[in-house]
């Protein structure tokens, strides 16, 4: 079907086609295309810049970085003083996993950690820490199911537990009657603020430039983009738009608005009744349920970091909300869903939250990317509705992003072209 064409179906999303609509239409690579011929014969030389990239959440900050590595000319925008923690990448733990209910996100982690790795040995910093992520789940479900044959079928080191050894492995969690159980292996931690502060400080070593405090105020389209802020007016030959919650304010002044919703999510910390019981040292891995009784979506948690003697556990639906006003909601229902599972489940923790804090998704209808360039001007590319599973694919969607702001094909591994031939 995709006989043409190397990008796979999460990347063709946002433009209100259906599955079939987007399984079978090539006009991403046809942009791509264009977009390389356009700048062979048109290129002008008054741009200040080869790229400016607007926000500096992960997936600018990685962009930027990739851009840079390749010897463009780049300029990273942030509106807020850097660092801070009103978009979705703030906060010091995110999960990285290859557990997917999809190959191609599998696929993409495969690669993914070897640029986590290099990062980590080029800044000398460590970025992750391997604890394992348990999935459970219904054993007949599809969604249980799904995971456990992606893990199989791509081969990616697991441990399946049983009813009878679960609790010898994983005492402090209650598992539910007839859930299923896996565990991969390669999963762990992510120190989220530290690697955003060390892709930005590699960023700035490549003579990359970040203004921050710089709201984006407008875009002019063409030939060289005009980029107009609170405080200045840049011109670059390509922009790229990772603006997570903000994506479509600033993609209004291109004449374009994706089927995004922003929701907020209640980062909820929950106090161990036995300090160090649920901590990384006694082995408690991170953990996604994928449905129970209380919940009709995921609930996921990780061992206790960042403060000491509490878990983050949250779950992964929220109330939409404004980006600018998050205070406006104040949606609980997702608190309550919580309660009654860690009441039930994970009886060493205090079931009334300690510390509850937020942060925003952006989501798409099936949770799937927008990484692509605009449909009327090829040189704006746009990265958003990375939908509340975004971060540890931040080094990939960098390179993407970059590949396509520089016309180029996106560098999918051999592997992945083939499953768009299916
Ligand atoms: C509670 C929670 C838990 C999560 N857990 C995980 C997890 O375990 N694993 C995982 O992989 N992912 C996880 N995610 C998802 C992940 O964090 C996001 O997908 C990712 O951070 C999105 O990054 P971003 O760069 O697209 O957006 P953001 O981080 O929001 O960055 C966008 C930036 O653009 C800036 N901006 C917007 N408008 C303008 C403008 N006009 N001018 C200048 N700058 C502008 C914003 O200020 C912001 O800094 C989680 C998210 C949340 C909220
Ligand atoms: O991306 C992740 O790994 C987590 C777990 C599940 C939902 C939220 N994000």
């Amino acid at each position: 079907m995709f006989q043409s064409c190397s990008v796979p179906p999460p990347f063709r999303n946002g433009r209100g086609q259906s599955k079939q609509e987007r399984e079978t239409c090539s006009c991403v690579c046809e942009r791509v295309v264009r977009v390389s011929s356009y700048r062979k014969t048109k290129m002008s030389t008054t741009a200040e810049y080869d790229c400016i990239v607007i926000g500096a959440g992960v997936q600018g900050s990685f962009t930027a970085y990739q851009l840079a590595q390749h010897n463009q000319r780049t300029l990273l925008l942030e509106q807020f003083v850097l660092p801070h923690t009103r978009g979705s990448s703030h906060g010091q733990t995110r999960i990285i996993r290859k557990a997917y209910d999809q190959d191609f996100y599998t696929h993409m982690m495969e690669e993914c950690y070897e640029l986590w790795a290099q990062l980590e040995r080029e800044a000398g910093v460590k970025l992750y820490r391997q604890t394992g992520l348990l999935v459970m789940g219904p054993e007949n479900s599809v969604s249980y199911q799904q995971y456990k044959s992606t893990l199989q079928k791509n081969k990616v080191p697991m441990v399946t537990l049983t009813p009878d050894n679960f609790s010898q492995h994983i005492p402090q969690i209650h598992l539910n009657e007839g859930d299923g159980a896996v565990v991969d292996v390669t999963a762990g931690v992510l120190f989220a603020d530290r690697a955003l502060k060390t892709v930005q400080g590699q960023f700035q070593k490549l003579g990359g430039i970040i203004r921050d405090k710089e709201k984006v105020t407008d875009i002019e389209p063409g030939p060289i983009v005009t980029v107009s802020t609170t405080a200045g007016v840049y011109r670059a030959k390509s922009v790229v738009i990772t603006a997570g919650p903000w994506a479509n304010r600033l993609l209004a002044h291109t004449g374009l608005q994706l089927p995004l919703e922003v929701v907020k999510i209640n980062v909820c910390y929950w106090k161990e009744k036995v300090p160090g019981s649920h901590g990384v040292e006694q082995r408690f891995p991170c953990f996604l349920v994928t449905e129970c009784e209380e919940a009709r979506a995921h609930i996921y948690g990780l061992p206790s970091n960042e403060y000491p003697g509490l878990l983050k556990i949250c779950y992964h639906i929220g109330g939409r909300t404004d980006p600018d006003q998050t205070n406006k909601q104040r949606d609980r229902s997702d608190i309550d869903i919580l309660q009654r599972y860690i009441a039930r489940c994970l009886p060493g923790l205090d079931p009334e939250p300690a510390v509850v804090e937020s942060c925003m998704y952006t989501m798409t209808p099936d949770s799937d990317f927008v990484l692509d360039c605009h449909p009327t001007y090829s040189n704006i590319v746009i990265g958003a509705g990375f939908s509340g599973h975004g971060f540890k694919f931040g080094p990939i969607i960098g390179k993407l992003l970059c590949e396509l702001s520089m016309g180029k094909e996106m560098g999918l591994s051999a592997d992945m072209s083939s499953e768009t031939k299916k």
